[in-house]
C-alpha cells in the first residue's frame, strides 16, 4: 500500500531553549487511511499538522507527503487550521467562489454548495455573521470541495453542536471512503473517533505512542481483571479493585488462569495509554516509518 505521509525522527523547537513540540517522531500513514490523531493539550497535533501542510518546518528529521516535501502536492492537500481562518467580509457564496478560484483544477461547487445548504446557511450572508459552528461548516465545505487527496484537519468538528457534528462527520468519512481520500485528523472527542476512524496516531512526548489499524491495536491489547502475576506481558495500565487487579496489557503467550479477559474499547486503550505516559510504544506493522533515507526537508 502506498505511503500518504512518513515521518522519521522529526523534531520541532519553537525556540532555542524550548521544550520540543515533536521529539523523534516517527510513523508512516498509508493512503486511503482515517486517521485519528489523539493526544493530551500541548502533545504537538497541532505542530505535526501545520509541518505536514508545508506551513512549518521541523527543526530536524524529515517528512514526507504524497511522496514529496510538505507543500510540493498544495492542489491535492487540504489543510483545515484550528482556527478555520476565513475571509469575514465576504458572504458565504463568494467564499465558495475562492475556493473555486483557488482551485480550479478540482473544484466541485455542487458538493461544496451542498454542504453548506445541509447547514441551512443563507450564501448572502457574510462570515462575520455566522456562529463558530456555521463557520466552521463554511470551513470544511471549502476543505472538501477540493476533492483533495489528503485532509489534515485540526479538531474539525470542535465547535458544531452534536447533531452537525455527527452529520459533518458522515458526509466525510462516506466522500472519504468514496474517494480513497486520506485523513488525518485531530480530535478530543473519542466517541466521535471510534465511529469515523479505522487508524490511530496516538502522540505523548512529542512522540508516537501507539500507530496503527484501530482494530489491530485494539486487538493486541486486553483488558484483564483477576489477581496474580502478569509477567511476562505488558502492563500499560493496572489499577486495584475490588476482584484483585484491573489492567490493560499487550499480551506475550497466553494468560495464566484466573483473569478474566475482555477486549477493550477505544476509549478505554487511549485512556490508559493517556493516563501512562511512559508505558512501551506500539506501531503495528505497516506504521513504522521506513529507515532513514536521504531527507525530504529539515
Ligand atoms: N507558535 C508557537 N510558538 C511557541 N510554542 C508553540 C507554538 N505552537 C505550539 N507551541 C508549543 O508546542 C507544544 C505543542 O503544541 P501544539 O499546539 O502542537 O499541541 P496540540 O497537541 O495541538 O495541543 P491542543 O490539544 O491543546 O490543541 C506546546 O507546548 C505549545 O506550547
Amino acid at each position: 500500500m502506498s505511503t500518504a505521509i512518513e515521518a522519521n525522527g522529526l523534531v520541532k523547537r519553537y525556540g532555542r531553549r524550548a521544550a520540543a513540540a515533536l521529539d523523534d517522531c516517527s510513523f508512516r500513514l498509508p493512503t486511503g487511511r482515517i486517521s485519528a490523531l489523539v493526544g493530551p493539550n500541548g502533545a504537538g497535533k497541532s505542530t505535526l499538522l501545520t509541518i505536514a501542510a508545508g506551513l512549518s518546518r521541523p527543526t530536524s528529521g524529515s517528512i514526507s507527503v504524497l511522496g514529496a516535501a510538505p507543500g510540493t502536492h498544495r492542489a491535492k492537500v487540504s489543510y483545515l487550521a484550528q482556527s478555520k481562518p476565513l475571509y469575514p467580509q465576504l458572504s458565504v457564496a463568494d467564499t465558495l467562489k475562492v475556493g473555486a478560484a483557488l482551485n480550479p483544477e478540482r473544484w466541485d461547487a455542487a458538493y461544496a454548495s451542498k454542504i453548506v445548504e445541509q447547514g441551512e446557511l443563507d450564501p448572502k450572508a457574510k462570515i462575520r455573521s455566522l456562529s463558530g459552528g456555521q463557520r466552521t461548516r463554511v470551513a470544511l465545505a471549502l476543505a472538501l470541495g477540493k476533492r483533495p487527496e489528503l485532509m489534515l484537519l485540526d479538531e474539525p468538528m470542535a465547535d458544531l453542536d452534536p447533531l452537525a457534528r455527527h452529520e459533518m462527520m458522515g458526509t466525510l468519512m462516506a466522500d472519504a471512503a468514496e474517494h480513497g481520500t486520506t485523513v488525518l485528523m485531530s480530535s478530543h472527542i473519542v466517541t466521535e473517533l471510534a465511529d469515523a476512524c479505522d487508524h490511530l496516531l496516538l502522540l505523548g512526548g512529542g512522540r508516537i505512542r501507539l500507530g496503527g489499524g484501530i482494530d489491530d491495536l485494539i486487538g493486541a491489547h486486553s483488558l484483564v481483571t483477576g489477581r496474580g502475576d502478569l509477567a511476562p506481558h505488558t502492563v500499560v495500565e493496572s489499577r486495584a479493585s475490588g476482584r484483585g487487579v484491573t489492567a490493560l496489557i499487550r499480551r506475550d503467550g497466553q494468560l495464566g488462569e484466573g483473569w478474566q479477559v475482555q477486549e477493550p474499547s477505544l476509549e478505554e486503550l487511549l485512556l490508559a495509554h493517556l493516563r501512562s505516559p511512559d508505558a512501551p510504544p506500539l506501531l503495528t506493522p505497516g506504521t513504522t516509518a521506513a529507515p532513514r533515507r536521504t531527507e525530504v526537508t529539515a
